[in-house]
């Protein structure tokens, strides 16, 4: 794998039972980039991103993450995982949720326990109310938290399951800006999921268009938008799928 190269997929196919929900995926990704895997509901994203993450460990084809398999580049720290369904401890304040992650990641080193805290804090940006239990924070604010959870780390690389969904316009961009900002600023290689292709088409530098299992697609936003000749992602993707 090359040095550039921070994530390779090759024809990776996974089964539950006798459903084959990935049925051959290929895509690579390079170090410090924003990587959007999009597509339609069920189409795979989340179980791709299980594969990467080394938490789904049983599956056909070849996976490296810094050219360490899946669980190995886990189990040296090199990867934060942000599920879909990630909430914050509501007993907790934020501050407490940030310190309670950091101790997980700073293996006991106390000088690094303190500086993900104050980047955690940071990148929520969520004023004093990052001193307030998070059962009092609304749906953008808790998502905020999450997000500087998982990045306030400096992992090589984070992995965020729809870190934008069900977030109104105001928190989407803020949640937007803090991850482009995480990869340009610190290098960090950050691969996300959505289904809202135009979002991802302003925030990626290159995508992977999932349906069914399969990519049908990848490449930048840009060169695929002029490849295939239409205005935007979404109609890439309907003309894809259309021809497919
Ligand atoms: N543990 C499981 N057991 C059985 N089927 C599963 C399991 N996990 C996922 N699937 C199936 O695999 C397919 C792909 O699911 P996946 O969650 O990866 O899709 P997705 O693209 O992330 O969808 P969404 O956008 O709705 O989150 C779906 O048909 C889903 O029902």
């Amino acid at each position: 794998m090359s040095e550039e190269i921070a994530v390779s997929v090759i024809n990776l196919k996974k089964r539950f039972g006798n459903f084959e929900a990935l049925k051959n995926i290929t895509f690579t990704v390079k170090k410090g980039e924003v990587f959007g895997l999009i597509g339609p509901n069920g189409a795979g994203k989340t179980t791709t991103l299980r594969v990467i993450a080394g938490i789904i460990r049983k599956y056909e084809g070849k996976v490296e993450v810094f050219n360490l398999s899946p669980v190995e580049a886990k189990n040296k720290g090199y990867i934060s995982y942000m599920p879909e369904d990630a909430f914050p401890y509501e007993k907790l304040t934020g501050i407490e949720n940030l310190r309670f992650f950091a101790e997980l990641y700073a293996s006991g080193d106390k000088k690094k326990i303190e500086e993900f805290v104050e980047l955690g804090i940071k990148i929520a940006n969520l004023g004093d109310k990052i001193y307030e239990q998070t059962s009092t924070y609304s749906r953008g604010m808790k998502r905020r938290l999450i997000i500087a959870r998982t990045l306030m780390v400096m992992p090589k690389l984070a992995i965020l399951d729809e870190p934008t969904s069900a977030l109104d316009v105001e928190s989407a961009v803020r949640v937007r800006n803090i991850i482009v900002d995480m990869a340009k600023k610190y290098g960090i290689t950050i691969i996300l999921s959505s289904h809202n292709m135009l979002e991802v088409q302003y925030m990626c530098d290159n995508v992977a268009m999932v349906n069914d299992g399969k990519i049908v697609i990848t490449g930048s936003p840009k060169n695929i938008i002029n490849t295939l000749r239409v205005s935007n992602l979404e109609e890439a993707f309907i003309k894809v799928i259309s021809n497919a």
